[in-house]
């Protein structure tokens, strides 16, 4: 699955993220990348321990979980933290594969989405387009500010050199109650027969009701509580 969401983040939020991103003190990408991703990211890392980075944190988070296409897509479970990320001088990530697990104790999650929120307008820098690498297909993503890049954690992928500018966005990893990406392709696409159903349908016509119970029981045979 491969989605853009445009306008998770409105004019007004986005103008605030800028703000707040402006004061961040910004460390070494490399200290929060896996042994091998290590040797190829080549950008910068919010801190958001401050007070003025949990602001920014708490509210892209808020921005990210309320997108009903990105819940409806993604199903998701559990959220990894959210990492601020600014790539400039010619600065890139090269090509890897995120992470299968991360955080430790209750926190840890398998990462089965990971999404990419673009909060610099791409005309503001040159390169910097996150190429994602699946079966035998490349997509390209360099989106308006404000919008998502959703993709299978499972993909290479790698963020081209940004020769001018700067390039901020936000990136995070999603665990869904879906584990199987074909099953959830198959979810999102009954949920989506439900709502049209819905249209023409009452709720407790024979037609809603086994569409209904095949949901639940295709939710009760796939997912994960
Ligand atoms: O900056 C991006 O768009 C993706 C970053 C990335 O691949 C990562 O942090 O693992
Ligand atoms: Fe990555």
């Amino acid at each position: 699955m491969f989605l853009t969401l445009s306008g998770v983040l409105d004019a007004g939020q986005l103008a605030t993220a800028t703000e707040l991103a402006a004061t961040l003190r910004w460390i070494d990408g490399a200290a929060t990348a896996g042994p091998a991703a290590r040797t190829v990211k080549h950008n910068e890392q919010a801190d958001l321990s401050s007070r003025t980075g949990a602001k920014l944190r708490d509210m892209l988070g808020e921005a990210i979980r309320a997108h009903p296409v990105l819940a409806a897509t993604a199903q998701p479970r559990r959220f990894s933290p959210l990492l601020v990320s600014r790539t400039q001088d010619g600065g890139t990530y090269g090509l890897h594969v995120d992470n299968p697990f991360m955080g430790t104790g209750e926190a840890r999650l398998r990462t089965d989405l990971s999404f990419t929120l673009f909060l610099s307008e791409p005309g503001s820098y040159e390169g910097g387009e996150l190429e994602i690498h699946h079966a035998g297909n490349t997509h390209h993503a360099k989106t308006a500010a404000g919008d998502l890049v959703l993709y299978p954690s499972t993909s290479l992928h790698q963020v081209c050199p940004v020769t001018s500018g700067q390039r901020i966005v936000c990136v995070g990893w999603i665990e869904s109650s879906i584990r199987d990406a074909a099953a959830r392709e198959i979810l999102f696409d009954l949920e989506n027969l439900r709502a049209t159903l819905g249209q023409t349908h009452d709720v407790r016509s024979p037609e809603y009701l086994t569409l209904s119970k095949s949901i639940a029981n295709l939710m009760r045979l796939w997912g994960e509580a």
